[in-house]
């Protein structure tokens, strides 16, 4: 990409003043119309349908290049469904190879409307100032705080003026405070952070600068395939792991991060739910986006809008996966079901109302068509009952019918592949009967694993039996959530979670659930007998 310059009057740095005020009227912080006594009935309909519309206001920097500053985070709230306002703290002249040449502007006299602020490049002190003033003459939703130092090209963005102000004055007013480790050192004074345990201490040092959340991003940290980042609210460190993405398209992962999380708050979200959509929104974009390339330098942007191009992954499918859905996994079987003379799809809805907490659609016999069109009304059940459908060994089926993801063993396409076609956001469930086996389902990005069979079964021909020991030795080894299968039914299931293993999370089941007459009823009692078993353990 050419060097892009910005006009030369806006890089004239002034001083910010009120008299100097970015005034704008903020049509936005009512967002319902109140009419009139006299006004006729027709309007009177429009205003009662007016739906409020998720603001976020982002005060940062203009990025030329527009991967990051104010243009991410418009595209990035635009992208999570939140509308974006902006008031511009500087402008910048940057491209691929880096920032070029930036100048402030100010924020006085700014109404914010009581929207959820984000704020990125605050250039001077003076800048934070004014900011700070006007945070508390017009209090805001929620503030959260990307405290923009250095680009990831190593750019200056603000200087050392600014530190103390941060910490003193915007800090404490802030909801969440996002610095990555480099920043997290600066405004520490340059302490070493070199490991998850150095990021925890960090977030716990500037959570007492006085924010309500801090989330430190370990995106920077040398050596790692995960991307770790450090979330703390005063009582408990949560680690959020997300995968490295190998690309050069991470120019704005930071403004982006902030402005998801402010958009989640936005929609009502809870700070946790707001960073972890967030996370998984930045992993996606990038999946998508990693080898697009515009311009020459080694840092470019990626595609907010990744969800345009490719409709199978809409981001309202993003699943973020819990390991607790693993609880009671009802997995079908065509055969089963046909002999009782039910379609897949009353199977599923007996299982999920019956308490199942994860839905595989394992369909050896069904015919392509027919399976993925009870696939995509098993989709619309689960989607509308919160529970996850995952689709066993049939990837296109899966990507077809958008399903929340897919389990494969073995013998199937290896879940790297599956994780290259299905992107990030969607959840991959390997079979392990081994330690190795577990260590490579993670190595190659599965969210579970299924382990088995810890009994002898007729369901799937020519399985080995693992037995209880089998199955310790694979939880045990395992860095992921486990659900027990094989032969598992209301008489042992009991037995099975009592054993108390690592990461084991529950049980997958077939026939016990699907070759009886009411599904709804074996899975109510299943769920029973699982959560005794859970108290007693
Ligand atoms: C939850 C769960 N665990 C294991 C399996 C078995 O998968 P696989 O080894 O690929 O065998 P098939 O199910 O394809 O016969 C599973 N389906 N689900
Ligand atoms: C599909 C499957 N996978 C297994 C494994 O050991 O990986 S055992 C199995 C069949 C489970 O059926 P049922 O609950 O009827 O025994
Ligand atoms: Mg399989």
């Amino acid at each position: 990409m050419a060097s892009v310059s910005a006009p030369s009057a806006a890089l004239a740095p002034h001083r910010p003043s009120a008299s100097a005020a970015l005034l704008f009227p903020c049509p936005y912080s009512s967002p319902r119309v109140s009419p009139s006594p006299t006004a006729q009935p027709r309007r009177l309909a429009v205003a009662a349908r007016a739906m409020p519309w998720p603001h976020v206001l982002t005060v940062a920097g203009s990025d030329s290049g527009a991967g990051a500053g104010i243009q991410a985070d418009i595209k990035a709230s635009a992208a999570l469904g939140a509308y974006c306002s902006s008031v511009i703290t500087a402008v910048t002249a940057q491209n691929t190879v880096g920032v070029q040449a930036r100048g402030p502007c100010c924020t006085g006299g700014v109404r914010w409307g009581a929207a959820q602020v984000k704020t990125g490049m605050l250039p001077s002190a003076g800048i934070v100032k004014v900011l700070c003033e006007n945070l508390r003459k017009f209090p805001v939703k929620a503030l959260v705080v990307d405290p923009v130092m250095v680009s990831t090209s190593g750019d200056t963005l603000s200087g050392p003026s600014t530190l103390a102000t941060f910490r003193e004055e915007l800090f404490p007013m802030a909801d969440i405070v996002t610095p990555n480790v480099k920043e997290a050192s600066k405004l520490l004074g340059d302490v070493s952070l070199q490991t998850i345990s150095d990021m925890r201490s960090a977030a716990e040092s500037i959570y007492k600068l006085g924010p309500k959340h801090v989330l430190v991003k370990g995106g920077d940290m040398p050596d790692s395939t995960d991307a770790i980042d450090v979330f703390f609210d005063g009582n408990e460190f949560i680690e959020l792991r997300g995968l490295r993405i190998k690309t050069r398209n991470t120019h704005g992962t930071g403004c982006t991060l902030a402005s998801c999380i402010a958009a989640e708050l936005a929609k009502g979200a809870t700070m946790l739910h707001a960073v972890e959509v967030a996370k998984k929104f930045v992993e996606s974009a990038l999946y998508h986006s990693k080898d697009l390339v515009i311009g020459n330098g080694p840092q470019g942007p990626f595609d907010h809008l990744f969800s345009l191009k490719s409709p199978l992954r809409k981001m309202g499918s993003l699943h973020k996966f819990n390991p607790d859905d693993l609880f009671l996994y009802a997995v079908t079987d065509s055969g089963m079901n046909k002999k009782w003379g039910r379609s897949i799809k009353d199977a599923v809805k007996a299982a999920i109302e019956g308490g199942a907490t994860i839905v595989q659609l394992r369909e050896k016999d069904t015919e392509t068509r027919e399976f993925l069109e009870a696939a995509k009304a098993c989709v619309e059940i689960c989607r509308s009952s919160g529970v996850p459908l995952l689709i066993n060994d049939r990837i296109d089926v899966a990507l077809a019918c958008n399903a929340d993801g897919v389990h494969v063993g073995q013998s199937d396409m290896p879940a790297w592949e599956v994780r290259e076609l299905l992107g990030p956001g969607k959840i991959i469930g390997v079979s392990c009967k081994t330690p190795a086996q577990a260590e490579q389902a993670w190595k190659d990005g599965a969210d579970y694993i299924g382990s088995g069979g810890v009994f002898p079964t007729t369901t799937k021909a020519n399985n080995p039996t693992l037995g209880f020991e089998g199955l310790r030795a694979v939880c045990s080894a395992s860095k992921l959530p486990v659900v027990a299968i094989g032969g598992i039914n209301t008489g042992n299931a009991g037995s099975v979670m009592e054993l108390g293993l690592p990461n084991l999370k529950g049980v997958a089941v077939v026939s016990a659930l699907f070759d009886r007459e009411c599904v709804a009823t074996e899975t109510r009692s299943l769920r029973s007998i699982l959560m005794n078993a859970c108290s007693r353990s």
